[in-house]
């Protein structure tokens, strides 16, 4: 167990989400909820069989399941109703500020409006804004699987919702799509004045983070836990604090590391990099950001300046303005005060 004093530490330790996949937040009862409301079949009778199917070996093995669940959000009302049972599990876990992804080609692939998907998603996280006091940003995720022409027509459709989506990231099968796959969409999404960032170093190798980094110009690495395989890239990592959004239950989930006990989290922290926890898929891999952040303490004990260190580096890593994050810092640092008192 993860003693108590910790176990309180985390759950009211402010907290910054930088990596979320919306469509891998979707719980069974709302997988069931939206099939049956949209007449969708699925090839399960209940939410708890839905979760015994959820045994995976692999990130493909995943990824077959998720796309598979996103088949049920057809409706505007739909993406809403996703985006907001997240925040609501935000509030829950102390988290202030999110940084989402979205896939819209998971979505227009099967006929569904790019204008319908965006449309929910931001009509939530401005509802997320008002009334629980989350601030967000949107992501917008490139499926890597498929080709560069499908990623150039998705940045086009994005262009009317500019002012919506902060930035374009990279997601889907790593091995065998590397990020020179990309390089011209990126190029034309920073000329465009997006951010990147990309998924990188998750299943794949360490090469591929270089690749995000040198080709696709990315201000983060999502997951990046194989930067270890290349002493230098952590070397020049931890010297340009370039943050890596770590995924603690994913990565156990998908088999990248075996055990928590083996996962390289907290030495990565301890050496100096900018890395940060999140929750990456919490309704596929068993929990939002406070049993991610449970997990890794009880697996590596830690001490509250540590732990309070995962939430400095996500506001460090954040694209919210500099009084913003000076708010949340402050935040983080009255907390540590408080427990230390
Ligand atoms: O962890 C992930 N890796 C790659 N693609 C994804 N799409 C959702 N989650 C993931
Ligand atoms: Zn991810």
């Amino acid at each position: 167990m993860t003693d108590i004093p910790t176990k309180e530490f985390i759950e009211k330790l402010p907290k910054v989400e930088l990596h979320l996949h919306l469509e891998g937040s979707l719980e069974p009862e709302l997988m069931f909820a939206l099939a049956k409301r949209n007449g969708v079949e699925i090839p399960f009778s209940s939410p708890d069989e839905v979760r015994a199917a959820y045994d995976f070996h692999n990130l493909q093995s995943f990824l077959d399941i998720y796309y598979q669940g996103a088949n049920v959000l057809i409706q505007e009302q739909d993406f809403y109703d996703l985006t907001w049972a997240y925040l609501l599990r935000c509030q829950a876990d102390n988290v202030l500020h999110v940084e989402v992804f979205f896939d819209p080609q998971t979505h227009t692939d099967r006929g569904i409006a790019f204008d319908t998907v965006i449309g929910g998603i931001h009509r939530a996280l401005e509802q997320g804004r008002a009334e629980l006091g989350i601030t967000s940003q949107l992501i917008l995720c490139f499926l890597r699987h498929l080709d560069e022409a499908a990623a150039l027509e998705t940045l086009e459709q994005a262009l009317p919702h500019r002012d919506k989506i902060i930035g374009v990231g990279l997601d889907s099968s790593e091995v065998g799509h590397p990020p020179e796959k990309f390089q011209r969409v990126f190029a034309r999404a920073l000329e465009l004045g997006f951010l990147t960032v990309a998924h990188a170093g998750e299943e794949g190798p360490a090469s591929n983070i270089h690749g995000a980094l040198e080709l696709l110009g990315v201000t983060r690495i999502d997951h990046g836990v194989r930067c270890v395989d290349d002493a230098d890239l952590v070397q020049k990592l931890i010297a340009d604090r370039t943050p890596l959004t770590v995924c603690p239950l994913s990565n156990t989930r998908l088999k990248v590391f075996a055990r928590m006990e083996d996962h390289n989290i907290v030495e990565l922290l301890r050496q100096g990099l900018c890395v940060t926890i999140n929750s990456d898929d919490p309704a596929y891999f068993g929990g939002y950001m406070n049993a991610n952040f449970l997990a890794v303490a009880k697996a590596h004990p830690m001490s509250h300046v540590e732990i309070a260190q995962f939430t400095l580096n996500a506001v460090e890593a954040s694209f919210i303005s500099p009084a913003e994050k000076t708010r949340l810092v402050k935040l983080t640092q009255d907390h540590l005060d408080s427990f230390a008192a």
